[in-house]
């Protein structure tokens, strides 16, 4: 590659060579189809070109693409990208997925990060393996069963046991979860943190509160459908389909259980049938409490073109 050529972008901590795939992508995030996305992300390199810039500041980029789109008409997905540039480049976000196990919450999760160029997404499994080498099985049972399996091990044959069990289960795993919000928040870090074990009931307030984090919960409101995604799963992971199987129908009391705690706690409840539609829905909703959090700040959209990049 011949760097002597490149147009450099100057960031305020960094320099990289213009990408135009890197371009294309935030495009994508404010709403563009990837191939007009592509398409504008190379007339914005060719003007550069031809205007013989050498270097350019992330800032002036910012305004150079807003810009372009306003005149090609693209009013709605210029205001968007602004807003995702200003948000992701300063401020971090906290995106949490949640959903009874295999409706796609880590599919889903994965799509997002890639859309919004977010490089850390966190399954709530994984925070799960890390409680589980700090807590002792004596101290907690429900943490080493599963979350349709937690109400095995509860000391009394609770009335409503398998809601009861799984909350028991995930109420450990969102101690870690909270210490992991708390330190991107504290860092400046934007986080997607994703699974099963995002309870509405059991999220504190303080975190529903807070402009930066955003809950979705995703469903599947068809049983059939659900079934089948264990199915797909089985086929391409090592997670035995049998075990979801033999326990769907207290999956389903979770499904269930999730969209009603959510929908009282006023936390959007996404239907996730076609990736590319839940991704979108997901995107407009989180572009949505993104302008809430600047209106808080009182940008205007001249301060934005303003804001250091
Ligand atoms: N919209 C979709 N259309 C088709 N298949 C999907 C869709 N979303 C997810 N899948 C597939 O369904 C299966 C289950 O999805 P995934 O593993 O993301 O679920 P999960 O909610 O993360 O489950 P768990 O909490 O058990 O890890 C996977 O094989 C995934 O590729
Ligand atoms: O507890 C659960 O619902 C799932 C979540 O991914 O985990 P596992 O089946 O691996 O225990």
């Amino acid at each position: 590659m011949d760097l002597q050529n490149d147009i450099v972008v100057r960031g305020k901590s960094y320099e990289m060579p213009f990408s135009k795939g890197v371009l294309a992508r935030s495009l994508t995030a404010a709403g563009l189809k990837p191939s007009i996305a592509y398409r504008i992300a190379w007339d914005i390199y060719e003007m550069l070109k031809k205007e013989n810039v050498k270097v350019i500041d992330k800032t002036d980029l910012r305004r150079r693409v807003y810009y372009y789109l306003i005149s090609k008409n693209y009013d709605e997905v210029a205001k968007k990208y602004l807003l995702w540039r200003m948000v992701l480049g300063r401020r971090p976000i906290v995106i949490l997925i949640g959903g009874a196990s295999g409706v796609g919450t880590s599919t889903i999760a994965f799509e997002i990060a890639s859309r919004l160029g977010i490089s850390s997404v966190i399954g709530t499994d994984s925070i799960r393996e890390v409680m589980r080498k700090v807590i002792s099985r004596e101290l907690i049972p429900t943490l080493y069963e599963s979350s349709y399996t937690a109400w095995r091990v509860l000391r009394d044959d609770e009335e409503n046991k398998y809601i009861k069990g799984f909350e028991r289960h995930s109420e450990a795993v969102l101690t870690g979860v909270e210490g992991v919000i708390d330190r991107c928040l504290v860092e400046g870090q934007s986080v997607i943190l994703e699974g099963t074990h995002l309870v509405p009931t059991l999220l504190k307030d303080k975190y529903l509160e807070n402009a930066h984090v955003i809950f979705i919960v995703l469903t599947i409101y068809n049983e059939k459908l659900h079934k089948m995604r264990f199915y797909a799963r089985g086929r391409v992971s090592s997670r035995p389909t049998e075990r979801y199987l033999k326990h769907f129908k207290i999956i389903r009391l979770i499904n269930d259980y999730m969209v009603e705690t959510a929908k009282k706690r006023g936390i959007p409840v996404v239907e996730n049938i076609k990736i590319s539609e839940t991704v979108e829905k997901c995107l407009n909703i989180i572009t949505e409490r993104l302008k809430t959090m600047i209106e808080l700040e009182g940008l205007s959209e001249e301060d934005m073109l303003e804001e250091e990049a």
